[in-house]
């Protein structure tokens, strides 16, 4: 049961790796320098205005294309007097312009990121290295339907991507991330068309997308692990988005057993074959195939894995990388309008005002500090206790609003409390937490209109100025002591 106390206070171990975090197509701009080529984000923004709430894109974002001086400057002073981690992406599309590697990479592109990392080496902060975080080369997308390739083409283009990143930057970079979420990918991307490359099949292209994206992974990790961990003596693994869920009446079995299959069919649909068994969770797999008949549907809408591929898949992550913002309540589905894992889950989160949460900028998340805790100590049951890097956590307010973001300064006070109870209380084995954002950046389909920055940017200045905001000094002051002192 969590603990009674408040607020835990005491210390992290002094070896926790703090840090920030960001991603190439929400700060990078840039969008078609120096021969980078289009990426499908790139495409959406362009083609599919309306889909962003205020029909920006990220074709200049925060600069940081042209401005690595001054990203490393605010990441230095963030840093305090530990040891610095900034999580970045690399544009796949920027290194590989058609995102097949036999046509050509981009020298330009390539000595961005080399700089980058120099520069981050030179001031003593650890490069934490994304290799996807959403942005496919549009090439892929046109030419063979980008994720949902099942003929092991997209597989290839990643697997030779990832090898080039590995000899290229693996000298340096000694923590690796494949996937960023790979289920926003499928389900936001190739399942209800919200993402880009906006493909709408909520019941099948949803499932084709995940499978090519796990292939994809694993066949990445044995690169590494086979080819350039004995010499370069690095770390490699996947990071997941989960929100912590509770069944809406926790005396109600079917609300009891509808969280469950939430967690399967958002989590379990990765971690499973990742961390466990090779296979999709057993509920996915009963589930979408009792879905099917009641469609009349005779064909796999989950696609399955052949043997060696779930021996390919098992144990290829080094670490649980873990994307938290927050909870929600579960009730079980009430209606089938069409397929796919919110309606073959039998689930759906409860909408707004189920629950006394404390809202945020954005529609989906509430403040609900307990919930990481909880989330930490099912991770560790469920998945062999493995090492967890919180790979973001974090708030977003208002475009309107300004530098004294209180919300936020109380948001990681809360939440970044209840994980040192999970590590002092529950023995849960989390090794580092790095914060989302650096700096207010290009928020997907809400464009600019929410900010979820330690530091503020004005959008409209050609400078890009980073500005610090007031939960940018309390993060240095908790990351930089690493003591959790009494508020
Ligand atoms: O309600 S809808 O379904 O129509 C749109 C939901 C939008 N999702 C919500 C969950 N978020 C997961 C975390 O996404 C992460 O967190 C950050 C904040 O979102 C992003 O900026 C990061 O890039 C991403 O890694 C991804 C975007």
């Amino acid at each position: 049961e969590p603990s009674h106390e408040i607020f835990y206070y005491g210390d992290f171990p002094n070896t926790f790796a703090w840090g920030t975090t960001s991603s190439a197509y929400q700060i990078e701009g840039g969008w078609n320098e120096d021969g980078k080529g289009v990426s499908i984000w790139d495409e959406f923004t362009h083609k599919l205005q309306s889909q962003i709430s205020d029909g920006s894109s990220g074709n200049a974002a925060c600069d940081s294309y042209h401005r690595i001086d001054q990203d490393i400057k605010i990441i230095k002073e963030l840093r305090g007097i530990s040891v610095g981690y900034y999580r970045f992406s690399l544009s796949w599309p920027r290194i590989i312009p058609t995102g097949e590697i036999n046509d050509g990479i981009n020298q330009p592109g390539v000595d961005y990121y080399n700089n980058l990392i120099d520069e981050l080496l030179a001031n003593n902060i650890q490069p934490m290295v994304t290799l996807y975080h959403w942005d496919l080369p549009q090439a892929l997308q046109d030419k063979y339907e980008g994720w949902l390739d099942q003929s092991g083409i997209i597989v290839k283009a990643f697997a030779d991507y990832t090898d080039f990143c590995f000899k290229t930057y693996g000298d340096r970079v000694k923590f690796w991330i494949t996937f960023n979420e790979p289920f926003i990918t499928a389900q936001l991307g190739y399942g209800v068309a919200a993402f880009a490359p906006g493909h709408y099949s909520p019941g099948e292209g949803v499932y084709y997308a995940a499978h090519s994206i796990i292939k994809s992974h694993a066949q990445a990790y044995h690169i590494y692990n086979n080819t350039y961990r004995e010499s370069q003596k690095g770390q490699i693994g996947i990071t997941l988005n989960t929100n912590w869920v509770e069944p809406m009446t926790t005396t109600d079995l079917d609300h009891i057993e509808a969280s469950q299959r939430s967690l399967a069919f958002s989590t379990g649909w990765f971690a499973e074959p990742i961390f466990n068994s090779g296979d999709y969770p057993d509920v996915m797999i009963w589930n979408v195939g009792n879905r099917s008949e009641y469609y009349n549907i005779t064909y796999d809408r989950l696609p399955k894995f052949t043997e060696e591929e779930k021996e390919l898949n098992k144990g290829t992550s080094d670490f649980f990388g873990l994307n938290h913002y927050t909870s929600n309540l579960i009730v079980p589905c009430s209606y089938y309008p069409e397929e796919g894992p919110t309606y073959d889950s039998d689930q759906e989160a409860c909408g707004d005002g189920c629950a006394e949460w404390p809202p945020s900028a954005s529609s989906w998340l509430y403040q609900v500090p307990w919930g990481i805790r909880k989330l930490l100590i099912w991770i560790k049951r469920t998945y062999g206790d493995p090492v967890i890097y919180i790979t973001e956590n974090g708030i977003s307010e208002h475009f309107s609003d300004g530098l004294d973001d209180d919300i936020r300064v109380n948001y990681y006070k809360n939440y970044i409390d209840e994980v040192l109870k999970a590590i002092k209380e529950d023995d849960v084995n989390v090794k580092g937490y790095t914060a989302w954002s650096l700096m207010d950046n290009f928020e997907w389909a809400e464009g600019y209109s929410e900010r979820f920055g330690l530091h503020w940017v004005n959008f409209t200045d050609p400078e890009r100025t980073r500005i610090p905001k007031k939960s940018a000094s309390y993060y240095r002051s908790l990351a930089g002591s690493g003591t959790y002192v009494r508020p």
